[in-house]
């Protein structure tokens, strides 16, 4: 599939990293002489951190080409998007040529902020809003808005490549995020302008309180638990009367004056000038992908996005052992060392063993129906550093898988081939109800036996039965 990027500033960059991720070919459209040098430092980006949000491998990157002309980046482009400066009346002039040059059944999408269809298209054009947020490579949100079954075929596409479209019942001016983070924007202003809070303590009042909230439950679902066992009608009761004093300045907009400007630069310069914006970018990507992994454990709010396009990821398949792991390391699984942490190898592991339970049948509904395998001891092999970023690839070789008993031999190794650790790992399969072993159902116990009669043919692994602190044989 190609997608064609039109305008690959801060935001057609991060669309282009999000496609060509997910498999995508990916032509761009920029007249800037720079575009790509930047859109390639927005790639690297995205590369050490959107892969980091998955257990799983996502697909081979697709191609990245850069065309000098509009037609030829369009040509065969199942996806379109707009992504060049907020002005109306250049959007006609660049959806207008699109209308023309588009495949027909290309999907025409506008990452524009504020604009309703009906005013992009004015001139005969057949975009919809497809408006995303910065990172686009991280954050799943895209609004859509226009034509009802224009936008829902747009949004198969988008959930294809790990996004969430919200489709907006009504066109309106900015959509729906972008009057939330305006009404925020224009109070902070005012705070900054009245001289009340710096661009640094208005920040942190976020950052330190209702930020945090806001990625797990948004506003109504935190407002319902503040309004205690009550619940949304008690909360409602005791603030509501404030909406009419009112605490907020509402619609006024402070005029953007010299002075202003200066003002709230200089706070900000004061405040992350230490940083390049690139290194801001990092920080920020590092930190997404922790809280976003966070969220992905208990399935909320853009966690469960993750969760269910990773579910719809091939699992990575070889003709020898099965390969129960394929993933990049994320920047959160390293430490003080600059290396792999040691508990995350037991992580990356553990991971494997529930993989091959899938592989031999014993799934999550085998599970729910009250039947699993507890991990009764494990020994770890550290053998070679593993770095953020790098592919840690995860094969395992069964060395017993009879009766109640599964002990299973996983090889850790990297893109190269080459061994970082091995996990040995003694199971033993139970009844949930009873909290006691015994043995597996026929199917799991037949899969069980098929491995490990393939696998006995193999050699015992090196290291295999290996104790803490045993001298190397070698040498
Ligand atoms: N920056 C943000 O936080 C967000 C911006 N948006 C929207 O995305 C759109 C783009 O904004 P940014 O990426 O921030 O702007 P930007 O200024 O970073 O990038 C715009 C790019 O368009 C290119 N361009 C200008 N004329 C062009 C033309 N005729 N054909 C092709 N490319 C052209 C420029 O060279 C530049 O690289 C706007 O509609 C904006 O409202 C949407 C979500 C967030
Ligand atoms: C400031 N902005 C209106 C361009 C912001 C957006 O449109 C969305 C975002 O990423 O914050």
């Amino acid at each position: 599939m190609k997608a064609a990027i039109v305008g690959g500033g801060v935001i057609g960059g991060g669309w282009a990293a999000r496609f060509l991720l997910n498999g995508w070919d990916v032509a761009v459209f920029d007249p800037d002489p720079e575009a790509q040098r930047k859109i390639g430092e927005v790639i690297e980006n995205a590369r050490r951190s959107l892969p980091s949000l998955y257990d799983r491998s996502l697909p081979e990157e697709g191609q990245l080409i850069f065309h000098a002309s509009l037609s030829d980046a369009v040509q065969g482009a199942a996806w379109i998007q707009e992504s060049v400066p907020e002005r109306l009346e250049l959007k006609h002039k660049v959806l207008g040529n699109l209308t023309d040059l588009a495949q027909s059944d290309a999907v025409i999408g506008s990452s524009t902020s504020g604009f309703k269809p009906s005013e992009l298209n004015r001139d005969g054009g057949r975009a919809i809003v497809a408006h995303p947020f910065n990172p686009v490579y991280l954050l799943p949100l895209v609004e859509l808005v226009g034509e009802k079954s224009e936008t829902e075929r747009a949004a198969n596409i988008l959930r294809d490549i790990g996004m969430y479209p919200l489709i907006v019942r009504k066109e309106i001016e900015a959509h729906i995020a972008d009057r939330l983070l305006e009404a925020v924007w224009r109070e902070s202003l005012w705070l900054v302008k009245d001289g009340i809070a710096t661009t640094a303590e208005i920040d942190e009042a976020i950052r330190m309180g209702f930020g945090l909230r806001w990625a797990q439950m948004g506003l109504f679902e935190t407002y319902r638990v503040a309004g205690g066992e009550a619940g949304m009608k008690h909360f409602m009761a005791q603030f509501g009367p404030a909406l009419e004093w009112p605490w907020t300045k509402l619609m006024d907009v402070p005029e953007f004056t010299e002075d202003l400007v200066d003002l709230i630069a200089g706070q900000s310069d004061t405040q992350s000038g230490h940083m390049s914006i690139r290194e801001l970018e990092r920080l920020r990507d590092d930190n997404l992908v922790g809280l976003l992994r966070s969220l992905k454990k208990s399935g909320s709010g853009a966690g469960g996005v993750i969760s269910s396009h990773e579910s719809a990821l091939p699992h990575s398949a070889s003709a020898s052992l099965p390969i129960t792991g394929d993933r990049q390391i994320p920047q959160s699984w390293t430490d003080y060392n600059g290396h792999m942490n040691e508990a995350y190898y037991l992580e990356a592991g553990a991971a494997a063993t529930d993989r091959f339970m899938e592989l031999i049948g014993a799934d999550a509904d085998y599970v729910a129906a009250g039947q699993s395998y507890f991990t009764v001891e494990n020994h770890l092999r550290y053998l070679d550093e593993l770095k953020e970023g790098e592919r840690l690839i995860i094969t395992t070789q069964v060395l017993e898988g009879e009766g109640k008993r599964m002990k299973l031999f996983h090889f850790l190794k990297n893109a190269d081939s080459k061994l970082a650790a091995t996990m040995e790992t003694l199971l033993l399969h139970v009844d949930l109800n009873s909290r006691s072993s015994c043995p597996p159902g026929a199917n799991v116990a037949s899969r069980l036996g098929t491995f490990a009669a393939k696998h006995k043919n193999l050699p015992l692994p090196e290291g295999a039965g290996r104790y803490v602190g045993q001298r190397s044989q070698v040498g």
